[in-house]
């Protein structure tokens, strides 16, 4: 539970504009990791306010502001997925609305729901790929308790949260992909149900992989954090005398492949179909390519220097 003290600590500020906290807020260029972490709550809230969900949901301070600290508080300390990686996740949906125009291919309760399954998704992950949460409904039920709250929505919001939640495994991905992919071919149709559900689908793994879509330094950073969770995760699976698969054995890992491989065979799709329905979404391509780039130059001069490509290409500039 959050202690009333802390509510009330974050209840009393009144909610500032997303430029209070970094005048380029709003850009595809900004990178959410850069705030401090007792600033993000406050920050969420701004995010929730400029999208309108605050007066259009008419959902009360307290209530909000309960919501996002037990939504914080459901995150444990893993490298990688933790709060950090959620606020960012829901930072890039926040950029999305801003700079896409979400709201016109679908309604606004699907932009909400977007934004709080961004906010729950990986809620009590433990650093290893064994678990799916999907956000628990008491912490939604938090965003629904407050006095005037329109509840028939309640059930609508919870249903969609679930899926987008269900959505961001990526298996599951994998498994609806082509048929994503033939969605942007034939152009999309925002009165076809299916469409709306697989777009969504796709909004929340551009969300989730949106690290790649920053600065190099962030790119090679968040890898660094995701390996530290493999090859923990693969070293536990060593001493229960199993065998880790390539990717979580830090034995045979080539990080720099590796990354190759996921920007190709995965983030660079995701941003290019986005990038099919959203045009303006050019810029965010642009950046994974680069960074892929980055990848090979690695690659490269690891293999001049005969070095091995183990967690020490993070000691590389
Ligand atoms: C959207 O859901 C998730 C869930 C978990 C993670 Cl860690 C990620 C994620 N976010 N950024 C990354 C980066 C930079 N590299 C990754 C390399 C491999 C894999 C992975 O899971 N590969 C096996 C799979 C293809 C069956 C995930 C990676 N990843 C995304
Ligand atoms: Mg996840
Ligand atoms: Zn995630």
């Amino acid at each position: 539970q959050v202690s009333l003290e802390e509510v009330m600590r974050h209840a009393m500020v009144p909610i500032p504009p997303p430029q209070f906290f970094d005048p380029d807020m709003d850009k595809f260029h900004y990178i959410p990791r850069n705030l401090a972490y007792d600033q993000t709550p406050l920050a969420v809230m701004s995010m929730f306010e400029d999208m309108g969900f605050i007066s259009r949901h008419r959902i009360g301070r307290e209530t909000l502001t309960k919501f996002v600290l037990m939504v914080r508080k459901g995150y444990r300390d893993p490298p990688y997925h933790n709060w950090a990686h959620a606020f960012a996740v829901a930072h890039f949906c926040y950029l999305m609305h801003k700079n896409l125009g979400l709201q016109d291919l679908f309604g606004e309760l699907e932009v909400f729901a977007l934004f709080v399954a961004c906010l729950c998704h990986d809620i009590d992950h433990r650093g290893t790929t064994n678990s799916y949460q999907v956000a628990s409904e008491s912490v939604l039920a938090a965003l629904y308790s407050s006095e005037g709250s329109v509840m028939e929505d309640y059930e609508k919001v919870l249903d969609l949260v679930k899926d987008i939640v269900l959505a961001t495994d990526l298996a599951h991905h994998l498994k609806i992909v082509d048929d994503i992919n033939a969605m942007a071919k034939a152009g999309y149709d925002k009165n076809n149900l299916k469409h709306r559900r697989l777009l969504l689908c796709l909004l929340m793994t551009s969300c989730d992989l949106s690290d790649q879509t920053k600065t190099w330094m962030n790119s090679k950073k968040i890898a660094e954090l995701i390996y530290q969770e493999f090859f923990s995760q693969g070293d536990m699976e060593r001493k229960m005398g199993r065998n880790p698969s390539e990717m979580m054995d830090r034995c045979k890992a080539c990080i720099p492949e590796l990354q190759i491989g996921f920007l190709d065979g995965i983030a660079l799709p995701v941003f290019r179909t986005l990038t099919q329905i959203f045009p303006d979404a050019v810029v965010v391509v642009k950046a994974v390519e680069n960074n892929r780039l980055m990848w090979t130059r690695v690659a490269k001069k690891l293999k001049d220097l005969n070095l091995p490509s183990n967690m020490d290409v993070f000691k590389m500039n």
